[in-house]
């Protein structure tokens, strides 16, 4: 059954696991430059110490789980930059690694310590949307053109997810998938390449009531529900002060794990590729919206762009009633 280790993750983390925060955020703040066609995944080729750093200082806040570097890792955007292939799939495994190495120095860290307060963290490859591939900010609209098919983006998935996999990361973390398409494609990969480790599934939505394509999310769910390999569904990089809502909604439609992980509210700017501002997303704090997001059923909390590790801090404190130190 898929979803063992995650229920057993949840209890261990008393109900409710926290997730890491913004990767690529954490990367840009300790001094990388990510504006680049691989934004992020620039840094394995360029800057792999600094991935491992940003990991340890999410589970030094306090996550659970902690997702590797390869969103926007692929091997069509690697031979792009003039890699070989094998080059191209070294690097998606190094990511898993590098996250799995971190991992494992801060638990033994841990363990030293005369009252650990932490857990064995699990780690999660990265599957970003076809749209983070595309960089045109269409994870954020769904719209990939009139030409795409399942197919098609089953083709694109397949080669980066059979490699992940190889690598042997704890979870699967599919992030920021727009549209529904998409999510059947996904669905339907899982089975074909019988992968073993459960994965989960998030969704972008841009108002909180659909996937960023229009889309329902009752139709997307229903797609889900229906594969065993999958076993967490969730949104992330969505505007916080929508969440709490989409949880509702996805208790009615679905009964596997749910995981929220929000953005700070800021609007991703494709073209100009920047954030740019929001003047108030609410008078609440992401700590105190987590505890309402965790009442509302979510098993998974944590934060996506433009949160940080000292979000992450608070967050792990309010769920856990204390902070990772
Ligand atoms: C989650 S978005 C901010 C990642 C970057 C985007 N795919 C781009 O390359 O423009
Ligand atoms: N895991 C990625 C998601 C981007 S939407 C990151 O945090 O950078
Ligand atoms: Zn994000």
């Amino acid at each position: 059954m898929a979803g063992g280790v995650v229920e057993e993750l949840v209890k261990r983390a008393g109900g409710c696991a926290v997730i890491d925060g913004g990767f690529a955020t954490q990367l840009e703040a300790l001094g990388a430059d990510i504006n680049d066609p691989l934004w992020s995944a620039a840094c394995l080729i360029t800057k792999p110490n600094l991935i491992k750093e940003v990991h340890l200082q999410y589970l030094e806040a306090g996550a659970d789980v902690i997702i590797s570097s390869s969103y926007q890792a692929t091997i069509p955007g690697f031979l792009a930059r003039g890699l070989l292939i094998e080059e191209a799939e070294e690097l998606l495994r190094t990511s898993v690694h590098l996250a799995l190495e971190a991992r494992d120095e801060f638990w033994k860290s841990t363990l030293r310590k005369s009252k650990p307060v932490y857990n064995r963290a699990l780690v999660a490859a990265s599957v970003g949307s076809y749209g983070a591939y595309l960089a045109d900010g269409s994870e954020y609209s769904g719209s990939y053109g009139d030409d795409i098919t399942v197919e098609k983006l089953k083709d694109f998935h397949r080669r980066r997810l059979q490699v992940l996999a190889s690598a042997r990361p704890d979870l699967i973390a599919f992030e920021a998938i727009p549209n529904k398409m998409e999510a059947q494609a996904l669905v339907e990969l899982l089975e074909e390449e019988d992968i073993q480790a459960p994965s989960w599934i998030c969704f972008s939505s841009v108002d909180g009531q659909h996937l960023c394509s229009g889309e329902s999310f009752e139709d997307s769910l229903r797609i889900i529900n229906a594969s065993e390999k999958v076993a967490i569904v969730g949104v992330n990089c969505t505007p916080p002060q929508f969440v709490e809502g989409i949880i509702r909604e996805f208790k009615k439609q679905t009964e596997k794990a749910i995981a929220v992980y929000p953005n700070s509210g800021e609007v991703w700017d494709g073209r100009a590729k920047r954030w740019l501002p929001v003047e108030c997303f609410g008078r609440k704090s992401f700590d105190v919206m987590a505890r309402r997001w965790q009442e509302a059923g979510a098993s998974l909390i944590g934060g996506c762009c433009r949160t940080t590790p000292s979000t992450i801090r608070a967050v792990s404190k309010a769920l856990k009633g204390r902070a990772g130190h």
